[in-house]
């Protein structure tokens, strides 16, 4: 089997491991992170150990993936401290002289999902982490898309629920919607943790209504063939169905291939990789980066 290294880079914790070629996770290691030298190094230690044949990055970002760049491989803007414009692959790079593959931790996770989850099969999917930060990773006709920089779908506006005089907490945008619809959005509109809120309370059907417009423009704009919902605050399962029935409900029948209005339980899910779906994601990474699928360094 090939031992494949893979980096989910977090803002708030690395987890590195390895695994083989049926994604699998055959040993992993987490941590916090801190500063980028104590981070990276880190995960440095952790591969030196291991011997592997290739590594995948997904990382936070935003990071710059355009081959040729003289940034390629660095984070780049980020707000967190200490993190903008770090060489983070080439940093790896330098230590390690096997093929790696980079790119951010939703993409990466929509990859693993195609690759081994609930996309398998399929040429495109798109991937949300509704957590700390609420992210889309986007695969479509078999690649995970960049341009100009890359997605960044966890910005995009929205429109406000009638209900709701929440102004919203993105430091850029106040109301989009990770301001809206992110777990730190959650617990400060509502003044208590999300985990906290029980099931039946108003705040998940306003917190399907922000996802599940977001969903409809993605859906309406990239027509992907699955919608993968993941991250922390999608561990509350009665959002699912909620969300299910807007989209539904926005769509209004106008999008009917594959009679997707009659499957939505089908349509949107839960990641086939469970928890691990970044991790695995990684792995794809660097599996596609040794089989010279995605571009290495
Ligand atoms: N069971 C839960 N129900 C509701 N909200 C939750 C639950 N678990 C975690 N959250 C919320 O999700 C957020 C943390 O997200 P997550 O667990 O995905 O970690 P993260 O990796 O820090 O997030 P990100 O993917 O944005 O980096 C917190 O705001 C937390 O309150
Ligand atoms: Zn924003």
């Amino acid at each position: 089997m090939l031992r494949i290294g893979g980096i989910e880079a977090g803002g708030t914790k690395f987890v590195c491991g390895v695994g083989n070629e049926c994604g699998e996770v055959v040993d992993s290691i987490s941590f916090p992170t801190e500063d980028p030298e104590t981070t990276l190094g880190k995960a440095i230690a952790y591969f030196k150990e291991k011997s592997v044949d290739a590594i995948g990055i997904g990382s936070f970002g935003p990071i710059d993936l355009r081959l040729g760049s003289p940034t390629y491989g660095y984070v780049t803007t980020t707000p967190k401290p200490g993190w903008g414009n770090v060489d983070f692959l080439g940093t790896l790079r330098r230590e390690f002289d096997v093929p790696c593959g980079w790119n951010t931790d939703v993409n990466a996770a929509a990859f693993g999902e195609a690759t081994w989850g609930a996309a398998k099969g399929l040429k495109s999917c798109l991937y949300y982490t509704v957590g700390t930060g609420i992210g889309i990773g986007v695969f479509l006709e078999g690649r995970l898309v960049q341009g100009l920089v890359h997605p960044e779908g966890g910005h995009m506006l929205t429109r406000r629920h009638p209900g709701d005089d929440f102004a919203g907490l993105c430091p850029y945008h106040g109301d989009c919607l990770e301001g809206m619809a992110s777990g730190p959005a959650i617990e400060a509109r509502w003044n208590v943790k999300g985990h906290e809120l029980p099931s039946s309370h108003p705040a998940w059907e306003m917190e399907a209504y922000y996802i599940a417009q977001s969903i409809t423009g993605a859906v309406l704009l990239n027509s992907p063939e699955k919608v993968i919902l993941g991250g922390g605050v999608m561990q509350q399962s009665q959002l699912f169905p909620l969300i299910r029935e807007a989209v539904k409900a926005n769509l209004n029948g106008y999008v009917s291939a594959g009679e997707i209005a009659e499957r939505m339980d089908e349509y949107i899910v839960p990641p086939g990789l469970g928890q691990q779906a970044g991790l695995c994601g990684a792995f794809a990474l660097g599996l596609a980066a040794l089989q010279s699928q995605v571009p290495s360094l």
